[in-house]
């Protein structure tokens, strides 16, 4: 039933992709959940990305201060070099504790929460920082200078974000404009056109490039979840074919190939632990006859309940019921002794008595009764399974010439 449900739901969801790589129309949003996954994956490729870049981006950033530090006091008109000097060493602190806070979100406690706004604080922050730098240096040269920095940093952030476009643009934009807001309250050097179209040229870039990151990730991002959903349908294809492939199709019972490999299988265990194993194996007497008279539809009907009478005597995990072929069934008792295996083959006969399947061809009953052979030994490191399953074998021969409609246990 769950499975079922699941399964459903699996194919739905196939269909859904399907259709959505088919419209081309990747780049909008997706319905929530496939959203919310959407996400998931674009923030767990950045924190990656962040995690394996640690070292690498800390001896970039270490490099690009000592190269700006040494820039500014080489470049530097000494009426501003100082002034500069201040701005720049500002800068890189600031930014330098924004990038140690960008490299520690895979490690902050409740970051899958609070991701989206780790994220953002620290993109839009990095932006707006450097946007507002631009302005500090006392020399205009370098105010210059930074904005290009600007126009490259923003681009690049648009891209590690790990957020999806619009998020990454709301978090750049208002930085952007925070820092117009903290330049002109606090009466900057200050060209509003000169930093309007430079803070817009360089969001307009990093939108457009994320934009069309964003969907080709969406249909990578499409294509990953329609492999993930087959190879899960493949999985519970071959689950199926597995169980079908040791499942008698009439009865439902195990079929024979499963009795052998059971039957190996608890032989081996039976020998290291030196516990008896038992074998019941059970013939529906004139069975032929049955068919001849009643049709073969009734005398599958019969091996059908046949089989569910004798499934319902089995109690144990270990034990196993199987068809063993035609109107043929074995029954396996793992740490079953001679005596207790003849109990259970009683409990059977009476289970199958119970039914009370007319059988007006018998010459041994009213109803359809049975045959039983009983076999049981504790196995020797030299002996085999298929001794015992012989000497149950020969059991079910000898009840027949016996008269039939009984129990023989082997010697
Ligand atoms: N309806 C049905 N009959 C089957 C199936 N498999 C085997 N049989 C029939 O079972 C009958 C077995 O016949 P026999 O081996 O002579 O056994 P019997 O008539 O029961 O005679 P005894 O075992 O000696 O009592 C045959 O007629 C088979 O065709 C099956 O899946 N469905």
């Amino acid at each position: 039933m769950t499975s079922s449900r699941s399964g459903g739901d699996r194919e739905s969801r196939i269909r859904d992709i399907q259709s959505l790589l088919a419209s081309n129309l990747q780049f909008r949003r997706f319905r929530p959940e496939l959203e919310e996954g959407f996400i998931a994956h674009v923030r767990d490729r950045a924190q990656r990305l962040s995690r394996d870049s640690l070292w690498i981006t800390i001896i970039m950033y270490l490099v690009t201060a000592v190269l700006g530090l040494w820039q500014v006091d080489r470049f530097s008109d000494p009426v501003y070099r100082d002034g500069n000097l201040a701005a720049m060493a500002w800068l890189l602190v600031v930014e330098g504790f924004l990038l140690a806070f960008v490299l520690s979100i895979p490690y902050l406690p409740g970051r899958e929460r609070f991701y989206r706004l780790y994220a953002s604080f620290s993109s839009g922050g990095a932006v707006g920082v450097l946007f507002y730098g631009a302005s500090l240096f006392p020399e205009p040269y370098f105010n210059v200078f930074i904005s290009y920095v600007v126009i490259l940093a923003t681009v690049v952030t648009y891209g590690v974000a790990g957020l999806v476009t619009r998020h990454t643009a709301v978090a750049c934009l208002a930085a952007v404009l925070l820092a117009i807001a903290a330049i002109r309250s606090q009466g900057l050097w200050l060209d509003l056109g000169y930093l309007l179209a430079y803070g817009g040229l360089a969001n307009a870039i990093g939108i457009l490039l994320s934009f069309l990151l964003e969907s080709r990730d969406r249909v990578t991002f499409l294509q990953s979840q329609l492999l993930a959903l087959e190879k899960d349908r493949l999985d519970e294809y071959a689950a199926e074919v597995e169980q079908l492939s040791r499942q008698d199709a009439l009865t439902g019972l195990a079929n024979r190939r499963c009795f052998d490999e059971t039957v190996t299988r608890e032989w081996g265990l039976a020998c290291r632990r030196q516990e008896s194993i038992a074998v019941i194996f059970l013939d529906v007497d004139f069975f032929k006859p049955y068919n001849d008279t009643y049709g073969h539809p009734a005398g599958d009907a019969v091996l059908r309940q046949v089989g569910r009478a004798l499934a319902a005597t089995v109690g144990r995990p270990a034990d196993l019921a199987a068809r063993y072929g035609g109107e043929e069934f074995v029954v396996l008792l793992p740490d079953t002794d001679l005596d207790g295996a003849h109990a259970i083959a009683e409990r059977m006969a009476a289970a199958i008595a119970a039914l009370a399947i007319p059988h007006g061809r018998s010459a041994v009953a009213e109803r359809i009764t049975v045959s039983m052979g009983v076999a049981a030994t504790t196995p020797t490191p030299d002996s085999v399974c298929g001794e015992l399953i012989d000497a149950a074998d020969q059991a079910v021969y000898a009840a027949k010439a016996a008269g039939r409609n009984r129990i023989v246990t082997a010697a």
